[in-house]
């Protein structure tokens, strides 16, 4: 019987979104937390583990798996008693995975570039440019959500966890105005009807929100 154990804080979209795929396969873990806050991602021990200090951090076992992407592709390929969350089918896999790199490289990038400067140098001015960001990064995601209800079809996959806990955590710097994005705006109130949502996210976007709402000045 292994072991899991997943490194990482609340606060951090990426975490939460391994948490909402731990919870979707009813796993049992251990949940350590890194206090990126006061830099234990920085300390020997865990640089070691991860040497990109980053959360979140899988453990299964002694095998280290970091970013988040990876860890919830794997999570579902191994210990998934189907392929719903992570199909097996090349087209929808492809489907899917073009979805977990678009969070990885356009929406999660559009709010670690704003994130990162502030928790690592109280950098608090954005240029536009990095607003601009967020808001193109929205509208391909309504586009993604125009003929689904989910980000892959009619099902709830792994895209939607990676993509739903980063999405709901960038009110921080942009609000989801409903009327502009009707899509988005449901598609969240969809996904926040899983029994273990609040937990494994919600909370924690709530939180990472009334830490940085009003923080920033745009110049
Ligand atoms: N692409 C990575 C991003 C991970 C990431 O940037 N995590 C942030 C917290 S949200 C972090 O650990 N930052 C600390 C650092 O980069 O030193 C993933 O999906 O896991």
């Amino acid at each position: 019987m292994s072991t899991l154990v997943l490194y990482g804080m609340d606060i951090s979209p990426p975490v939460r979104a391994c948490l909402l795929t731990l919870r979707a396969l009813e796993l049992s873990f251990q949940y350590k937390i890194v206090d990126l806050l006061s830099g234990e991602h920085k300390t020997e021990e865990f640089l070691q583990k991860n040497p990109q200090h980053t959360v979140p951090l899988l453990d299964d076992n002694g095998t280290l798996i970091w970013d988040s992407h990876a860890i919830c592709c794997y999570l579902v390929d191994k210990y998934g008693q189907s392929d719903d969350l992570y199909p097996k089918d090349l087209v929808k896999r492809a489907k899917l995975e073009q979805r977990l790199y678009f969070d990885a490289s356009v929406l999660f990038m559009s709010l670690r570039n704003i994130c990162a400067p502030y928790f690592h140098k109280k950098v608090t001015t954005v240029p536009q440019e990095k607003i601009d960001n967020i808001i193109d990064a929205y509208g391909h995601l309504e586009n993604f959500l125009s003929d689904s209800p989910y980000l892959t079809g009619d099902t709830v996959t792994i895209a939607d966890f990676c993509c739903a806990a980063t999405a709901s955590s960038l009110p921080a710097m942009v609000s989801i105005d409903p009327e502009k994005y009707p899509k988005i705006t449901a598609w969240l109130e969809r996904l926040s009807e899983l029994p273990y949502y609040k937990e494994a996210n919600g909370n924690g976007a709530k939180e990472y929100i009334a830490l940085l709402k009003g923080a920033f000045t745009i110049v």
